[in-house]
């Protein structure tokens, strides 16, 4: 079932559109990568599904139901400006959020005690936001974002401002949350690092959507069918359609691009050269992609 869909999606501010006529659907479970460089709409389409901003026309529905006020309790919003109340101890400050949430008192206290042992952080309960580094005061927005399970986690750009061990850790969380049935939409500009992430993606660009769909689908569809080569050894004779020939390391590495017949075909060729170290295919990135799509669409 679809968690989330959006039908013909429209927003200007004045003059500038920030969202042209975008059709979208979040299936229900796994991660969706929303992506796209900075100022392409991405926290416009967050904001309008998290009902801070009213989109101009469209519809956004919600597990099948148009989007109203009763449904913010099935989201949870990590916001790229991070907001927390800084003179409030993060433990007192946790519970306030999990019973504006609708958690009780009870339950409210057993959640926030289990994320902190969870995440290792039981000692900054006490502690005061302001007396906390930007990447602890992230840590404990996550778990603000979290604390009641939404059955949708919207985050925006989440890893940035954390260092690479922490932003593993919130990373490990995320995918943790998914196994357990969440779904989570991400939204950033920095497409490599959702690469191997995201089981759906959307692309937007300057205000519209280029691309859409299931990441797998999308890579397959953009195979290059070029493949890359390592032979041992150096001073070998390539043929005119190897490219990029490169000798480092007493290794030959090149290109060559498999015009017909099987990847067998052609690996059985390139044995022919001489003692092959490694042969694989050369997968697109998503940036890569988008770029690829961006120029279609110019076109
Ligand atoms: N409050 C606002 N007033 C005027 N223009 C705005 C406002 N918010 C966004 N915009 C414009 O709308 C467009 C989309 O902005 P948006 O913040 O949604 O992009 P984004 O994809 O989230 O970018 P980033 O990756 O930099 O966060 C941009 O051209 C931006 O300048």
């Amino acid at each position: 079932m679809d968690i989330l869909k959006i039908d013909g999606l429209n927003k200007r501010y004045g003059e500038q559109a920030a969202l042209t006529d975008v059709d979208l659907v979040v299936p229900k479970g796994g991660v969706f990568g929303l992506l796209g460089p900075n100022g392409a709409g991405k926290t416009t389409l967050i904001r309008i599904i998290n009902q801070i901003i009213d989109g101009d026309s469209g519809s956004v529905f919600l597990k099948g139901e148009p989007l109203s006020p009763k449904h913010i309790k099935n989201i949870g919003y990590l916001p790229e400006e991070r907001g927390l109340y800084k003179r409030m101890k993060v433990g007192d400050q946790l519970i306030y959020f999990a019973r504006l949430k609708g958690l009780n008192g009870h339950d409210a206290r057993t959640k926030v005690a289990g994320w902190l042992k969870k995440l290792d952080i039981q000692a900054w309960s006490e502690k005061k936001i302001e007396d906390l580094s930007k990447g602890m005061a992230q840590k404990v927005q996550f778990i603000a974002t979290v604390i009641h399970d939404p059955e949708i986690l919207i985050l925006d750009e989440p890893f940035s401002g954390f260092d690479p061990v922490n932003a593993e850790v919130i990373k490990n969380e995320m995918l943790e949350l998914k196994e357990k049935g969440t779904t989570v939409m991400l939204s950033t500009h920095r497409m490599e690092s959702v690469d191997l992430l995201c089981d759906h993606i959307a692309m937007i660009n300057k205000s519209r959507k280029v691309l859409d769909g299931p990441l797998a689908q999308i890579k397959d569809q953009s195979r290059s069918n070029i493949y890359k080569v390592k032979l041992q050894g150096t001073d070998i004779a390539l043929p005119a359609k190897c490219h990029h020939p490169k000798e480092e390391y007493g290794v030959t590495s090149f290109e060559v691009t498999l015009e017909n017949g099987t990847p067998n075909d052609l690996l059985r060729e390139v044995m022919g050269l001489g003692e092959v170290v490694s042969f694989e295919e050369r997968i697109p990135t998503i940036e890569e992609i988008f770029i690829q799509k961006v120029k279609e669409h110019a076109q």
